[in-house]
């Protein structure tokens, strides 16, 4: 089942020509961006002025949404900017903070990533708004990712860090993005999985009820 939709959505993907992708991946980000400064206006202080979005480094061959010009507009206006970066074989993920793109060197899968000699981020349980990739999301909100189990590890490590250190369970608030084509009437969940809050597109923005059982 989750293969399948892989496969269908690498392929879909794989098929959008360079124009398409870039043009696409421009909407995507510029409505991003809208998104963002408007959460910068209604709560400047959330979390801390310094508490650290974190996003993804786009994996352009393999055409994830190209959001480049969201991490720079990030960068520009000074906000702690996290980048997910592989740790481990064991399916391990940690968050580096990263000022500007000459930190980011190949990794894991050949994905740019957070270079080695950049420390891990020491709270990622103060990280109040991460936006995740992903190959197909459903009207609830759940993610189908490249099958490595990443950030549900992660996302589960920080609700452990949360409760140890006596926060609220709630956060980070969970965004993602993917193009229009990559939504579906379902993905098969599993009880790990944790479903995102918002899904933006290159077409619109999507709410979802978020954490709602199924
Ligand atoms: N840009 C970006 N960064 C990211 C992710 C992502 O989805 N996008 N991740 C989100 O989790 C993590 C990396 N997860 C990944 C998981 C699997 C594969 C992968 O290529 N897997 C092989 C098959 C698995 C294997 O090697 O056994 C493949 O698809 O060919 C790549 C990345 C962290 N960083
Ligand atoms: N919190 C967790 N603890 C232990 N194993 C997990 C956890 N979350 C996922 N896994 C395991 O990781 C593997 C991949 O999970 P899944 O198919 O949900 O990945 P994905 O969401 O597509 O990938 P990614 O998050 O890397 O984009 C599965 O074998 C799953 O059992």
């Amino acid at each position: 089942m989750k293969n399948e939709l892989r496969r269908r959505m690498l392929a879909c993907r794989r098929e959008m020509d360079e124009l398409t992708y870039e043009r696409r991946s421009r909407l995507l980000s510029d409505r991003l961006i809208d998104l963002l400064r408007l959460r910068l206006v209604r709560s400047p202080e959330e979390g801390g002025p310094q508490a650290p979005w974190m996003l993804y480094v786009p994996a352009k061959r393999r055409r994830e949404p190209d959001i480049e010009p969201v991490l720079r507009w990030i960068w520009s206006t000074g906000r702690p900017l996290l980048l997910p970066r592989v740790k481990d074989a064991g399916g391990a993920m940690e968050a580096c903070l990263v000022t500007a793109p000459d930190q980011l060197a190949p990794g894991a899968f050949g994905l740019l990533e957070p270079a080695p000699d950049i420390p891990a981020y020491g709270r990622p349980q103060d990280i109040p708004l991460m936006l995740l990739p992903g190959l197909a999301f459903d009207g609830n909100g759940y993610r189908l990712g490249y099958g490595g189990g990443y950030y549900d590890r992660f996302l589960e490590r920080l609700r452990l860090l949360r409760r140890a250190a006596g926060m609220t369970p709630d956060l980070p608030e969970l965004w993602a993005a993917s193009f229009e084509f990559q939504r579906v009437p379902r993905v098969p969940a599993e009880p790990h999985d944790m479903p995102v809050s918002r899904l933006v597109t290159e077409a619109g923005v999507y709410d979802f009820p978020g954490g709602e059982p199924r």
